[in-house]
């Protein structure tokens, strides 16, 4: 079987891939980085009342039109408490910020801009009309569609929902991801182990991944190098309405990597296997029903790249979520070699030259079974396949690991 590209095989997992619709109501406290499933509208109008922007006093400007002018207190309005009086001529009321502008008055005048005198005051400056005044619904108004369907909310968006008076938002369905380890050698973490185990850590990388994406994950656990455990597992996905199963490790040739022949046994319709890429070239992908499949390889740095470059867009289109920018370009620190076939995800340190640009430094060792190295690396080098040797200060393409890194 020849090896596919990289990016057709990202193009054709995408292709596939449909954004869910079902749409469920959660509370603002969780509403934080879901999609809006519909428009949102406003249910009250933002002011809803003309409301003072200053503390000081309100006023009809036509009583104050030279600085001087003196004006006779009738009353208080406080946010929460109106005055429900009218401010008629050669009046004013005592008024704080956000409170309503009372009836008659028609500008505010700053504290500092007044002087108390015997049952008022007098005005130091002149007056604009309308100053410090905010006018009902000059920042929304009632039924006005403030936040479109596919916004995506935050600490703003969060915010002016509550101001519209929602309590509870309509949110597209988060993807659901069930990972499940295969091996007979694998324990969890903080186990006691044996002779020839070791800890299946894969999992923890990937959830945390497939989280940051917007998904939910449901840990199916570690099943043995066995049919009809990987079947049964496999079914509880899908029982739990995954849309997307991934599996870890057995994706390779060897007689104990039963993972592709379990699912195309229990139903899957194989679409691709082995992409032309190191580390992760038995990277598989199938379809049980409308379920995706992504078989990934068993060692943790091979499972965690194909992850960010197969996992990580498909689950962000799945939530309607855009893609992560993590390709940049920086310099190569050192000079890098020719590279066969398969694109190369070289695992490196970014560092900043003395002239402020950005290096890639490649690590000596790239052996995908070490976790160290990669939880040390800031990016992966891109080495396009037959790429030629990249001397040292050339521009060169990476993937941070950590997009916000060069900010
Ligand atoms: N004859 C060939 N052998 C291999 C080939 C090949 O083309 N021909 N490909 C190699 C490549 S490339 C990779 S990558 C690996 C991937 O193999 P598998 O996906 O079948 O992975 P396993 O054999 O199950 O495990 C590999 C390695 O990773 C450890 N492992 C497995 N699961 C976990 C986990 N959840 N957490 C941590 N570590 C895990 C496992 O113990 C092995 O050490 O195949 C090559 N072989
Ligand atoms: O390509 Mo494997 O993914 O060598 O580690």
């Amino acid at each position: 079987m020849s090896l596919l590209p990289v990016a057709e095989a990202q193009g054709r997992l995408l292709g596939h891939a449909k954004p869910i619709s079902d749409v469920e109501t959660v509370s603002l406290a969780d509403g934080d980085r879901r999609v809006l499933a519909a428009d949102l509208t406003a249910r009250l109008t933002q002011p809803p009342f003309n409301a003072s922007a200053m503390d000081g006093y309100a006023l009809r400007r036509e009583d104050a039109p030279e600085p001087g002018a003196k004006l006779k207190l009738i009353g208080t309005s406080a946010a929460g408490h109106a005055f429900d009086g009218t401010v008629g001529k050669g009046e004013t009321v005592r008024i704080f910020t956000g409170a309503p502008v009372p009836t008659g008055a028609d500008s505010v005048l700053l504290q500092e801009d007044a002087e108390k005198i015997d049952g008022g005051i007098r005005t130091k400056y002149p007056i604009r009309q309308g100053q410090h005044i905010r006018l009902r619904g000059q920042d929304f108004d009632e039924n006005e569609a403030v936040l479109a369907a596919g916004t995506v909310m935050d600490f703003t968006r969060l915010t002016v929902a509550a101001a519209m008076n929602h309590a509870l938002i309509d949110v597209l369905r988060k993807p659901l991801v069930a990972v499940l380890a295969t091996g007979d050698e694998l324990l969890t973490p903080g186990s006691d182990l044996g002779p020839s185990q070791i800890v299946a850590s894969n999992t923890f990388g990937i959830t945390a991944l497939v989280h940051k994406a917007g998904g939910n994950v449901l840990d199916l656990g570690i099943v043995p190098d066995d049919k009809v455990a990987i079947t049964t597992a496999v079914r509880r996905a899908q029982a739990a309405g995954a849309d997307v199963i991934i599996t870890l490790g057995g994706a390779s040739v060897g007689d104990h990597d039963l993972v592709q022949a379990t699912l195309v046994t229990a139903g899957m319709t194989l679409d691709f296997w082995k992409i032309a890429m190191r580390p992760g070239k038995p990277l598989m992908v199938g379809n049980l029903g409308s379920t995706h499949v992504l078989g990934l390889p068993g060692n943790p740095v091979s499972s965690l790249v194909c992850a960010l470059l197969f996992l990580e867009p498909l689950v962000r289109k799945l939530a309607s979520l855009p893609p992560v920018k993590r390709d940049t370009m920086v310099e190569a620190a050192v000079t890098l070699a020719s590279n066969d076939q398969r694109q190369d995800y070289v695992r490196a340190k970014l560092a900043k030259s003395s002239s402020g640009k950005w290096l890639a430094e490649p690590f000596d060792k790239q052996d995908s079974s070490m976790m160290k190295v990669f939880a040390h690396a800031d990016c992966l080098i891109i080495r396009p396949p037959h790429a030629p040797q990249l001397p040292a200060g050339s521009p060169c393409p990476v993937m941070l690991l950590r997009p916000d890194l060069l900010s």
